[in-house]
């Protein structure tokens, strides 16, 4: 950088600094978890932030679900991992989805809350990590266009483009197409989800050289049973893609069905 392009970018911080500052003073920063006041905006006040089930070690290699106990044996599979291996190579989320995890996606996804997608793209970072190095590209679970048209908005490619903006990978946003309307996921079965995204998913025949051999971090908001992350999976390694891992911001710790 030239002396004169440092100034630059020391005014432009200053400036952006003083910005930052002027809109504290008109909107003070909040929790994004409560709506309570923090010192950072898009932070987590410690009330929320010690009330998140964050997901950590010992846990299974393949479904990221917690372990409660750390037998000191080395990675285990967990018992659904061995009976029902999934169709993607490995999942990783921050926290289990309890009230605080669960507020923010709602807030993000119903409340149109798009402010929060970049906190918590930050702490999908940090859980992801593992997986982040591994990936060749990064790949939004997508809307079918008539719900992405009634929501305005797609809240796994806003948590998907800051990921990967901050890994410096590219974000693939037309490689993977959901060419099937399902109805929500919310109240069916463990079976009933799988089947309503049987066949939903599809890579577009522009897009499959660009998927050849690439491996793949796939982000969504939630996993429940995995049955939306499977058939994502099971498409893009169909189009080519050579390995796919999951990353989402919460995982349902014990789904029902
Ligand atoms: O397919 P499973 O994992 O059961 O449910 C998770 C999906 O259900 C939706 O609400 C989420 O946005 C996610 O795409």
């Amino acid at each position: 950088m030239t002396p004169r392009q440092g100034a630059g970018a020391h005014a432009f911080a200053a400036l952006r600094g003083l910005a930052r500052g002027a809109l504290g003073l008109v909107y003070p920063p909040t929790c994004a978890g409560c709506g309570g006041a923090t010192a950072d905006s898009g932070a987590l006040c410690p009330a929320c932030w010690s009330g998140m089930r964050l997901i950590e070690a010992p846990l299974c290699p393949r479904y990221g679900t917690p372990f409660a106990l750390d037998l000191g044996i080395g990675p285990l599979l967990s018992p659904r991992a061995i009976a029902d291996p999934p169709v993607f190579g490995r999942a990783r989320a921050v926290a289990l989805y309890d009230e605080v995890a669960r507020g923010l996606v709602h807030r993000l996804k119903y409340e149109d809350r798009l402010d929060l997608a970049g906190a918590m793209a930050r702490m999908m970072l940090g859980s992801g990590r593992e997986l982040v190095a591994e990936a060749d590209c990064v790949v939004a679970v997508p809307l079918h266009r008539w719900r992405l048209w009634r929501r305005r908005f797609n809240q796994a490619a806003l948590l998907a483009r800051p990921i990967a903006r901050a890994a410096g990978l590219p974000f693939e946003a037309r490689a993977l197409a959901r060419i099937r309307a399902t109805r929500s996921q919310v109240g069916l079965s463990r079976a009933g989800r799988a089947e309503n995204l049987q066949g939903a998913f599809r890579v577009p025949d522009t897009q499959r050289a660009r998927l050849q051999g690439r491996r793949v971090l796939l982000v969504d908001d939630v996993t429940t049973t995995g049955a939306t992350a499977n058939a994502a999976a099971r498409a893009l390694l169909r189009g080519g893609a050579a390995s796919v891992d999951l990353l989402t911001f919460a995982l349902v710790g014990d789904p029902s069905g």
